[in-house]
């Protein structure tokens, strides 16, 4: 992974985020079960869970949006709405809302305001962000920005008090490609000097840009750690070969037969290679090869690919419901 090293983690410094035990209950339904999550100070941590699962509610939690029912939560060790952590937060809903009749520069320079920076230090931050979030020429008035225009706004305006702690609600959900890149980008730019805590459903973005995840399932924590301890951990040996011969339509014909084969599909429609699940990648790789070679076809492509971090997100989901 590129970018600034995150500190060490010493007992001087305080977790960016810690919750022991976090329960809040609405009603007779326990949303969030004594949750225990851990984020170091400097990291970029995913917070991964299926519709429903808490990640919100959590999020509210931190932001004293809500108050929990149970356990406690603490960031940078104070009590989340203290007057030690407000200002140390960015935060990034996953729609924000803006006064239509504001430029995205009048939105900015009103945030500047609320946390009351100094006049100098507002008029660099708001010309850095505007640059920052591709919003310098844009003369319109909020109210007829794009989902993206208002998703890539509300980072900068999360971003104002140079926070040491950004917390963001599906980030690049509403965002072109482009756009997802740019955010990404960023959000690595600012690994080692300003912890990013943002939950997602796109797992792949979580690979590219994450130190670390917390996949949530059923209001638990049901797996944490560096992602690929988790994948490691969750994923096994399991995984999937990607397998070209010169006769597809033989391999495909003989595969379903064997039982160390968990599915058979193709890598794109209409492409030549296989991609088979199998439950061990090293063994299963062996038998391939051993079955082509066997029947005097050609392997030109045999590639193992160990389990995604969506493969372990789908198991433990599943498990936990
Ligand atoms: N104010 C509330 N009253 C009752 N139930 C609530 C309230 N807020 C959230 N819930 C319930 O708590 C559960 C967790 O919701 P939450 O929004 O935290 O999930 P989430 O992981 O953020 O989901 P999503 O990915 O869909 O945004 C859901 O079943 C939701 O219906």
């Amino acid at each position: 992974m590129t970018g600034p090293k995150r500190p060490a983690r010493t007992a001087s410094v305080a977790p960016a985020i810690e919750t022991r035990g976090l329960t809040k209950q609405y009603g007779a339904r326990r949303v969030l079960d004594e949750l225990d999550l851990s984020v170091d100070a400097g990291s970029v941590f995913g917070f991964l869970g299926a519709n429903g699962a808490g990640k919100t509610t959590t999020i509210r939690i931190l932001l004293a949006l809500v108050r929990e029912t149970g356990g406690s939560a603490r960031i940078f060790g104070h009590a989340p709405g203290s007057a030690e952590v407000r200002p140390l937060i960015g935060y990034c809903p996953d729609v924000p809302g803006f006064a239509s009749w504001m430029t995205a520069r009048e939105v900015l320079e009103q945030a500047a305001t609320v946390f009351q920076l100094p006049k100098n230090t507002s008029r660099r931050r708001v010309a850095d962000l505007l640059d920052l979030t591709g919003l310098a020429d844009t003369r319109a008035k909020v109210g007829g920005y794009s989902r993206g225009m208002r998703q890539r706004l509300g980072l900068a305006q999360a971003l104002i008090n140079s926070p040491r702690l950004l917390i963001l609600d599906e980030p690049t959900s509403a965002l072109d490609p482009m756009g997802r890149r740019a955010v990404l980008e960023l959000i690595t730019e600012l690994r080692g000097k300003t912890t990013v805590f943002f939950s997602t459903h796109l797992l792949p973005d979580v690979e590219r840009v994450c130190d670390d995840v917390a996949i949530l399932s059923s209001g638990r924590v049901a797996a944490a750690g560096p992602i690929r301890e988790v994948r490691a951990r969750f994923g096994g040996a399991r995984g999937r070969l990607i397998v070209e011969t010169s006769d597809p339509a033989l391999l495909r014909g003989m595969l379903p037969d064997k039982p160390w084969v968990l599915t058979v599909e193709d890598e794109e429609p209409g492409s030549r290679a296989l991609v088979l699940t199998v439950d061990d990648l090293e063994e299963s790789a062996a038998r391939v090869a051993a079955e082509i070679a066997s029947r005097g076809e050609r392997l030109y492509r045999l590639e193992p690919r160990e389990a995604s971090l969506e493969d372990v997100f789908v198991d433990l989901v599943e498990a936990g419901r």
